[in-house]
């Protein structure tokens, strides 16, 4: 899975403790007090969490652990109520999701009713740093924003070709399969050349002829030396393609180590038996 030579980052976990708010060696993103409230429920409240670079990062926990929350607030989609974190050294917190992504932290997101009635390329060209032409339309820059233009479409066909959806560039991107469209998602954040990349649960909705595909995906961006954060509720995926996870409950890391470590922890396990008996009582069957 992983390639020992190249992997740096995983190389360099080697000494990482498997606890709560662990120290990294050369930690990319560094977060201290973060917590969001809504109304009386605490959604997140993480003390200390650092994400190794170049390395393949789950966050996991039972549903309404608070990982979409923390997904938002650190890349300045939500509002905290406090806490700071630095990304490469330079602290990002209460910049906006566009200076965020402009740092190199960038996520994915699933493609609203609009992004579907429009076509695969332009969703790239939407992606895409700058859109200098849009910003500064005067006639005297129109050589400089042309070049950047022909610059943008040059990467979003590079990055087509590479995810395999050059032939569906002109289609409409609802006429995408799940699969598809969560590629078109990946290659969408990648217009940017971030140096880390946060998913939010890729193989949802994906059928399982592109979960390997996707997996493959994920395991070159990081062997490329990108940091990876993701979402996900698959534990196959999770415990085969994971670096490191980091486990959320009410908002709280709870644990964190290698997918063997993880595998055997009894506070996980009490986490996912607590949540699944909390829903049972209320009478739910979430399989999500
Ligand atoms: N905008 C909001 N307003 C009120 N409560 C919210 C809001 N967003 C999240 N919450 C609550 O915060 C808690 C954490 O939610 P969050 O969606 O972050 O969890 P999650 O771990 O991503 O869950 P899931 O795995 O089910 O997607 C939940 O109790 C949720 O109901």
């Amino acid at each position: 899975m992983s390639s020992d030579e190249t992997n740096v980052g995983v190389d360099r976990m080697a000494d990482a403790e498997p606890v709560p708010g662990s120290a990294k060696p050369d930690p990319i993103l560094v977060a201290d007090g973060v917590r969001r409230s809504f109304g009386g429920l605490t959604a997140v409240d993480v003390g200390h969490l650092e994400v190794q670079r170049g390395t393949i990062t789950a966050l996991i926990g039972p549903n309404g652990a608070g990982k979409s929350t923390l997904f938002n607030l650190l890349t300045g989609f939500d509002r905290v109520d406090g806490g700071r974190w630095t990304f490469q050294g330079g602290a990002v917190n209460g910049k906006s999701g566009h200076r965020v992504a402009r740092a190199g932290m960038v996520r994915t997101f699933q493609l609203t009713k609009a992004l579907t009635r429009m076509t695969v390329l332009d969703n790239m060209l939407l992606g895409a740093p700058g859109q200098f032409g849009e910003r500064m339309a005067g006639a005297f820059l129109r050589p400089v924003w042309q070049r950047q233009e022909r610059e943008n479409t040059r990467r979003a066909m590079e990055l087509l070709e590479r995810f395999k959806l050059v032939d569906k560039r002109e289609d409409m991107a609802g006429s995408l399969s799940g699969g598809q469209r969560k590629l078109l998602e990946m290659a969408r954040s990648l217009m940017t050349d971030p140096a880390m990349i946060m998913l939010d649960e890729p193989m949802a909705g994906v059928n399982p002829a592109l979960v390997q595909s996707l997996l493959g995906h994920i395991t070159s961006l990081r062997d490329e030396g990108k940091t990876v954060l993701f979402v996900e509720h698959d534990m196959d995926v999770i415990m085969g393609i994971s670096d490191w996870i980091v486990v959320l409950a009410q908002g709280r890391v709870i644990a964190e180590g290698r997918p063997s470590d993880i595998r055997s922890n009894q506070q996980v396990i009490d986490a996912y038996l607590g949540a699944q008996e909390e829903t049972a009582e209320v009478g739910g069957s979430d399989d999500d």
